[in-house]
């Protein structure tokens, strides 16, 4: 069984810590074990992030590009490697993990890019004898703190931004799936990247958190997760006046309009629900159809899902693997037996399989008191509503805290615009049941979190903005 470490100042240790086991949701096996670090390890952490931000920010942008091109090289050559770890520790299929492995180095490319267009204003003055600069610099010792389901995306998401921009980082993945993790850091110690610019460390989350979030040499604190986390962060970072970015939770509705071509909706929802089992924050959480083709778009639907496989994600053929651990479970189980007590008619799947893994579930009926139509499920449970006209469809979309994703399947140009513009969401999904990619804005509005990460808008979050007035 291998002995993980963690990485802090260009060194490997914590192997006479107490240690923790990784389980591969799949088999219920433990596959390795990682530090229990806390306060301490946390902050020597910071001291070499601190330590390493004046030399790295002081470089040229081309420079820093260079570091990161030979990382997204060291990756590429090990993404097959990669996606059977992260498999191995997270439970979603081969193919999407290393699907993954290639979205999370699609940032790490982008942002060898951007960096180098990190451009400033010359601002006209009001006086002849002044001149107004205008320049963007990297906002200092960077502290991400990941979640389990995306291991990779959610790093590469923050860390390439970040180094692009001149930051340097400390990173927290979470401890279920920390492997992964480790993996794109040995990558990075690899690709040359220099000691102190990338650390990482694993453990008590509570206390990493705290140490990060109360040190005021942490400049910008950069998280997803769920929504409780996210506020308690918000909090604690508040008394440093720290910048923050939070990706949290999500509800996304998905509408089909009476127009809609049904087999894109269909297969909209299949890879918008079903992905990571339904195990991301923007996954079709709740499907509004109009009533005029409830019947057929149930009918089509249940025989699409009919063919996604459930198993064990390094199997040939599996679509759905586990989830990460028996509170996911137990969160599914509750919502379809709180649907089925509501009047929802459980049409596909329903129940659980042995060990982490449960089946594809389709509701019919959903009403909107029900569980899975306001709380997050994070398991691959579709409930269906129907609605009467855009006016009901866009309000009760609305009717979230939540404003993450949103999905729109229409074959109405203007309509389509007009749902868009009107959903309260960060991201809709237009006749398209995949938008994320590296170069867009991804984020949310209400309580699913602050700022964006990806596109031009993630590196600002990276970046203070300072103007020089000169006057002669
Ligand atoms: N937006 C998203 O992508 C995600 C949303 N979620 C939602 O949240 C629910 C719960 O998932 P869960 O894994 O518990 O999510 P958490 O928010 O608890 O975990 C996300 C990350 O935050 C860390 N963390 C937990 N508590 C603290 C703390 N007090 N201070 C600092 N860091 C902390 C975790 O560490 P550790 O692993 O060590 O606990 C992990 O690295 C899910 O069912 C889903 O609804 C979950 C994951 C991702
Ligand atoms: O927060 C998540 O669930 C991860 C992001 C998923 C994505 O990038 O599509």
């Amino acid at each position: 069984m291998q002995q993980f470490k963690m990485f802090v100042d260009g060194k490997w240790f914590g192997q006479k810590l107490e240690q923790i086991d990784v389980i591969n949701p799949a088999t219920n096996k433990s596959i390795g074990t990682i530090p229990k670090g806390g306060m301490e390890e946390a902050k020597q952490a910071t001291d070499a992030a601190h330590a390493a931000l004046k030399e790295w920010a002081a470089r040229t942008a081309e420079d820093r590009s260079n570091y990161l091109v030979k990382w997204h090289d060291l990756i590429k050559e090990e993404r097959e490697n990669i996606g059977k770890i992260m498999t191995a520790e997270q439970g979603k299929p081969l193919k999407e993990a290393i699907g993954e492995v290639d979205y999370a180095n699609g940032f790490i490319s982008w942002y060898a890019e951007e960096g180098k267009r990190i451009y400033g204003d010359i601002i006209p003055a009001s006086h002849t004898n002044k001149r107004i600069f205008v320049q963007k610099q990297p906002v200092g010792v960077v502290a991400a703190i990941t979640p389990w389901n995306f291991p990779a995306a959610m790093i590469t998401r923050k860390v390439a931004p970040a180094l692009a921009a001149g930051c340097t980082v400390v990173i927290k993945p979470a401890t279920q799936t920390p492997l992964t993790a480790f993996k794109l850091v040995e990558l990075a110690e690899k690709a040359g990247i220099p000691k102190g610019v990338i650390n990482i460390v694993t453990g008590s989350s509570s206390q990493i958190g705290k140490a990060w979030s109360e040190d005021s040499r942490i400049r910008k604190l950069t998280f997803t997760g769920s929504t409780e986390v996210g506020k308690t962060l918000m909090k604690d970072a508040a008394d440093t006046m720290k910048k923050i970015s939070l990706e949290l939770g999500g509800h996304a509705p998905f509408i089909v309009m009476e127009d809609a071509n049904l087999d894109k909706a269909v297969a909209g929802v299949v890879a918008s629900k079903f992905r990571n089992a339904g195990q991301t924050c923007v996954c079709t959480n709740r499907v509004y159809v109009h009533e005029s083709i409830k019947e057929i778009f149930q009918e089509k639907l249940a025989k699409a899902v009919s063919k996604l496989h459930v198993g064990n994600g390094d199997e040939e053929g599996t679509d759905i693997g586990p989830l990460i651990d028996q509170n996911a479970i137990e969160k599914v189980e509750e919502q379809v037996k709180d649907a089925a007590s509501k009047g929802g008619n459980v049409i596909f799947g329903g129940k659980r399989l042995e060990g982490l893994f449960v089946e594809p579930t389709i509701v019919t009926d959903a009403t909107d008191d029900m569980l899975c139509m306001y709380e997050e499920t994070f398991g691959p449970l579709v409930p269906i509503t129907t609605f009467k006209n855009e006016e009901e469809v866009i309000d009760r979309s609305n009717n979230s805290p939540f404003g993450l994703a949103a999905y729109v399947f229409t074959e109405n140009i203007g309509q389509a615009i007009q749902i868009s513009e009107a959903l309260e969401y960060g991201i809709v999904g237009l006749n398209d049941g995949a938008p994320s990619t590296p170069q867009a804005p991804f984020g949310g509005f209400k309580e699913s979190g602050l700022g964006r990460e990806g596109g031009y808008h993630g590196i600002e979050e990276f970046l203070e903005t300072k103007y020089i007035s000169l006057a002669f």
